[in-house]
């Protein structure tokens, strides 16, 4: 992984991530994630609980990619249909699999769709929005459905720490504005469509409410 952030890596990311079947290959899936882990790093330690959660999301699934299993945990698909004919998902409560790859990969999944309507809100934003302002919207039509008061208070005190619409333009380093904001309309399409055919599959195998 690179130093410094970029909107365009995270792109490639997500667009690697899509075989030609329309499948999602893990490797890459969690290579985004990666990216904007190091990207909320640099934002300060107040964001530590959470990128402390996804990276323990992503050490999760980086061992099954690399353990005895791996050659199952190549898609997202091949994962499904792998944890569930052996049994090695919990259905209803958590039991003696509380670290499948499929109830791992569903926390990033939500997160994915936090992330598509942040990014489509900063990409329509103007001036005067702020991204404390955007961020929590889509954080209440997403992640926070899923979350215990308790998160979902934290979750709040820390986008107020978040710096303003400008700071999140540079860092991006996709050039100026306007660039940023068409890189933007290239990524979310790209980024919308990992998140729905995960969703269809989820849907599909009822893994939508995976404890
Ligand atoms: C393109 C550049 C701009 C955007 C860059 C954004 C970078 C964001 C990177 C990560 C986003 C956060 C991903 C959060 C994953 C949360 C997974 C989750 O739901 N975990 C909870 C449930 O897990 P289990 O207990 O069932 O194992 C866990 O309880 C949550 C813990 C921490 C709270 C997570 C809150 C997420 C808020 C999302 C907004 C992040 C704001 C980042 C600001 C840029």
């Amino acid at each position: 992984m690179a130093d410094t952030f970029s909107l365009q890596r995270v792109l490639e990311t997500f667009r690697s991530s899509l075989s030609e079947k329309k499948e999602v290959y893990i490797k890459y899936y969690i290579a985004g994630w990666q990216e904007l882990v190091a990207f909320m790093n640099s934002l300060g330690n107040v964001f530590s609980f959470i990128s402390k959660d996804v990276v323990s999301k992503i050490q999760i699934l980086e061992n099954f990619l690399s353990g005895e299993n791996r050659s199952h945990y190549v898609t997202i698909q091949s994962m499904v249909k792998y944890e569930l004919e052996n049994d090695l998902v919990d259905l209803t409560k958590r039991g003696s699999h509380p670290e499948s790859g499929c109830r791992t990969l569903l926390r990033l999944h939500r997160a994915l769709r936090w992330l598509e309507l942040f990014l489509e809100r900063l990409r329509t934003s103007t001036e005067d929005s702020k991204t404390s302002v955007m961020c929590s919207e889509a954080y209440n039509e997403s992640l926070a459905q899923h979350h215990p008061w308790l998160i979902r208070k934290a979750v709040g005190v820390a986008f107020c720490a978040l710096p303003g619409r400008d700071t999140f333009f540079d860092v991006m380093n996709a050039g100026d504005h306007t660039q940023v904001v068409a890189l933007l309309g290239e990524s979310l399409p790209l980024i919308a469509e990992v998140y729905q055919i995960t969703e269809d599959l989820y849907a599909k195998n009822n893994l939508l409410e995976l404890p």
